[in-house]
């Protein structure tokens, strides 16, 4: 069973966040941030604009964008909304085109738009195993390919950022994203050198456990234990993720690529997390 529980901060609470950036550090870039309408797109897409930057957000559900939206323009920012699917590679070309000519350029892409259901995988059906692909691989994939041909074309410099998930000791009960996710590192990686002739930077970040609307695709039971999933025991918060995006993406990051940032508070070294509840066998 799984309750909604409120979980990450308020539009406002977003907006008043201190910031551990200069405030011009994206002066006139644009910025463009994948699944902004909620959780960490959301709080990267608003720092993002704090910082100076315009941008451009996209996801499935037009209302929490065009939310969003309204909130970035509060800062004084320019803010263009796109209604896509990153799992259509045509919508992913339109949406390319669209921000180029909306803003007449691109210097950031944050593909932070993703998802999967707890299940386990013994159980998966060959259309929730696609989703699940299509959603956390292949859309961040057209995202970076049709960008990087744009800043190949314009001879233009950029830099990606994917938003994958902590990979190191597999993910039981999510084996489709982790799958995925380990697909997006070694792609980036890969990426980093073929494109650095372009000028075009290609890294990650893989949070832990956030505090985001997401986490309520999860089970109660597994929630319950998210917080004893990493030696600090507790959530990190939106700003964690969003000031490792700015610290890749911006001039501090300007000699670092194929990199993963990985802001789990040590989860990656220590502490179990069951995503679909912990089976009987390791209760004991
Ligand atoms: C803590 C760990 C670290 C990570 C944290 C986070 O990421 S937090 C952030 C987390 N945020 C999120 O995770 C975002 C929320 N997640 C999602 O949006 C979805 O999981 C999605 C990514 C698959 C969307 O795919 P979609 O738009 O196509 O949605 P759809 O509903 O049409 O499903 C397609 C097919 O998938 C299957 N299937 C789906 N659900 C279940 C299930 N519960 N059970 C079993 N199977 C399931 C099913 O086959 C279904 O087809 P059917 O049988 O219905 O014809
Ligand atoms: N919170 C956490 O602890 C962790 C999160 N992550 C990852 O971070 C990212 C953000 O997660 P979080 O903010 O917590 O969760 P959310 O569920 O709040 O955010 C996911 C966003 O992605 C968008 N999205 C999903 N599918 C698509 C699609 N096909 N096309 C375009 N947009 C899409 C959603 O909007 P819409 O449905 O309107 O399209 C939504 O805004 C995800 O990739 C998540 O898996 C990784 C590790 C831990």
């Amino acid at each position: 069973m799984t309750q909604d529980v409120t979980f990450g901060l308020s539009d406002e609470a977003l907006l008043n966040l201190p910031l551990h950036f200069n405030p011009d550090l994206f002066k006139d870039q644009v910025v463009l941030v994948s699944g902004a309408g909620s959780g960490l797109g959301k709080a990267i897409a608003i720092q993002f604009a704090r910082l100076g930057a315009r941008l451009a957000i996209c996801g499935r559900r037009i209302e929490r964008l065009e939310a969003t939206a309204a909130t970035i323009r509060k800062t004084g920012a320019r803010c263009s909304v796109h209604a896509m699917t990153i799992r259509d590679a045509a919508q992913v070309e339109q949406l390319i085109d669209t921000v180029w000519q909306d803003h007449g350029r691109l210097d950031v892409l944050i593909n932070n738009a993703g998802g999967q259901f707890p299940q386990p995988a013994i159980d998966y059906s060959v259309k929730g195993w696609n989703a699940v692909i299509d959603t956390n691989l292949n859309g961040p994939w057209y995202m970076m390919q049709q960008a990087a041909r744009r800043w190949r074309d314009a001879g233009t410099a950029g830099s990606i950022v994917n938003i994958v998930a902590v990979i190191w000791r597999g993910m039981p009960g999510v084996a489709h994203t982790c799958a995925a996710r380990a697909g997006v590192i070694y792609l980036s990686k890969t990426l980093a050198v073929e494109w650095a002739p372009f000028g075009v930077r290609v890294n990650c970040v893989a949070p832990g456990v956030i505090a985001t609307e997401g986490m309520n695709v999860y089970p109660d039971e597994a929630r319950a234990e998210f917080d004893r999933s990493n030696p600090m025991k507790r959530f990190g918060d939106v700003q964690d993720v969003s000031d490792a995006c700015c610290y890749l993406a911006g001039p501090a990051g300007k000699f670092v690529t194929g990199e993963v940032i990985t802001v789990d508070g040590g989860h990656q070294l220590w502490g179990e997390q069951w995503t679909a509840g912990r089976p009987d066998y390791f209760k004991v």
